[in-house]
């Protein structure tokens, strides 16, 4: 796999600013990442807006249109919905054609041309410039969130194994990226097996129109980072990301540092911080990689709290895929109910009749209706929080059970969308080492 910066690789390159990297020389990489100002700042991003404005009725779609009785059915949805979003795309792609073309080049076409050096007239778009789907020849194009060093990196590796991985700086960012075909999957965490659920990630499945295609489990082996010389006794400071944080709570404690604990949005980006900024008080805690990259020092290695700290990450694309049912596959679904959480073993039960086990569930807030106001004049007003239920099952939405499954959860239910059906991830067990 190759980090790339994103602006070398993609058609409509010079849509794509790319900042300034913030390491020095001694740093042997040089790879901007995305930053959502960047998402916006594209003439593309229109799309995105309508995009999202879509998303009610595409989810109801699914909702009314029925996760019907067939496999035939679930995939004439999933058609239905990819032909929504792109001819959606397509219209604001028309719209915005003229000021493209202008931005493309990096000159103002409705300005005086005859000004323009010959060298810098603007160039025609070719063919590649249109077709950035791999498909065309082109590598695969994976957003993940942070800096070359972050495990997401290392996720994208192992689900698209010579990718080119294209740092992005927040996780919205990674999912605007494929939604803008910048780039043509986004790997992102969403649960750890001691710091639990990544729930920004929950919500921004929701919010956005992507599908889950795959997943990968990586286990994560945390070191705490230092610059060369310094020695633990200096430390009054260890910052990473806060999952990360989490994952070593119990051994930095063990350790007997006397220090703060500070959250920033990657590890590698703590790395990079700490050489970036020649900070001598200041640990990260990161992978060997990010150490090897940033120029730093591993003082302690295996500070996991638990050997077998895994995380589990979802492949994201524009377009699902064909669910099959000759190897192992988990659907994952969300859902809520006007009852809330009053009904949630009458919706679950439809799994347990047909022997389906669940690999996850996992609640967040409502955001569309937070709060169920229940009770009368005479007793009081109880006040229920409101709940969308994200559900992961061992099933294929190929396999009729599962089909039958969600006839009947979409009876109980008064929203209910697919995010995925998909490969489980099947590879050998192997600790964090
Ligand atoms: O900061 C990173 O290196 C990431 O890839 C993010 C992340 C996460 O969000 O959980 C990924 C894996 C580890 O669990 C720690 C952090």
């Amino acid at each position: 796999m190759q980090s790339v910066a994103p602006s070398s690789t993609i058609g409509f390159k010079s849509i794509i600013r790319t900042t300034t990297p913030s390491y020095t020389a001694t740093h042997r990489l040089a790879l901007p990442k995305i930053n959502i100002i960047q998402c916006l700042a594209s003439p593309l991003d229109a799309a995105n807006a309508h995009l999202s404005a879509a998303a009610p009725s595409v989810a109801n779609g699914f909702t009314s249109g029925g996760i019907g009785k067939s496999r035939a059915d679930w995939q004439s949805s999933c058609a239905i919905l990819a032909s929504k979003v792109e001819s959606q795309q397509q219209n604001t792609d028309k719209s915005s054609g003229a000021d493209k073309i202008t931005v493309v080049n990096g000159v103002n076409g409705h300005s005086s041309l005859d000004l323009v050096p010959v060298n810098k007239l603007p160039k025609p778009l070719t063919i590649a410039d249109l077709s950035p789907a791999p498909s065309h020849g082109s590598t695969l194009r994976v957003a993940y969130q942070g800096v070359p060093g972050a495990y997401s990196e290392a996720a994208a590796g192992k689900a698209y194994p010579n990718c080119d991985a294209i740092p992005c700086d927040q996780f919205e960012v990674a999912f605007q990226a494929v939604e803008l075909w910048i780039a043509d999957r986004a790997v992102l965490p969403v649960e750890n097996s001691l710091g639990g659920s990544i729930h920004r990630n929950y919500d921004l499945l929701l919010r956005h129109r992507l599908h889950i295609v795959g997943e990968v489990q990586l286990p994560v082996h945390h070191c705490l980072l230092a610059l060369p010389g310094v020695r633990k006794e200096y430390l009054n400071r260890v910052i990473s990301h806060p999952q990360a944080l989490a994952q070593c709570e119990l051994t930095l404690t063990k350790l007997g540092l006397n220090v703060t604990r500070e959250a920033v949005d990657d590890t590698a980006g703590a790395a990079e911080f700490v050489a970036a900024n020649d900070l001598r008080d200041t640990a990260a805690i990161a992978s060997a990689r990010a150490a090897e990259l940033y120029g730093l020092n591993i003082l302690a290695d295996g500070i996991q709290d638990d050997s077998s700290n895994v995380t589990r990450f979802v492949m994201l694309a524009r377009e699902p895929i064909i669910p099959r049912t000759d190897i192992p596959f988990k659907t994952s679904i969300v859902f809520a109910h006007d009852k809330g959480t009053s009904v949630l073993f009458k919706v679950l039960s439809a799994f347990a009749f047909r022997n389906i086990s669940l690999t996850k569930i996992e609640s967040r807030p409502h955001r569309n209706r937070p709060i169920r106001l229940v009770g009368d004049e005479n007793v009081g007003t109880a006040k229920h929080f409101e709940y969308l239920f994200y559900v992961d099952f061992e099933a294929s939405m190929g396999d009729v059970r599962a089909q039958n499954a969600l006839a009947e959860v979409q009876e109980f239910t008064s929203f209910l969308r697919v995010l995925g059906s998909y490969p489980m991830d099947m590879t050998p067990w192997s600790p964090s080492r």
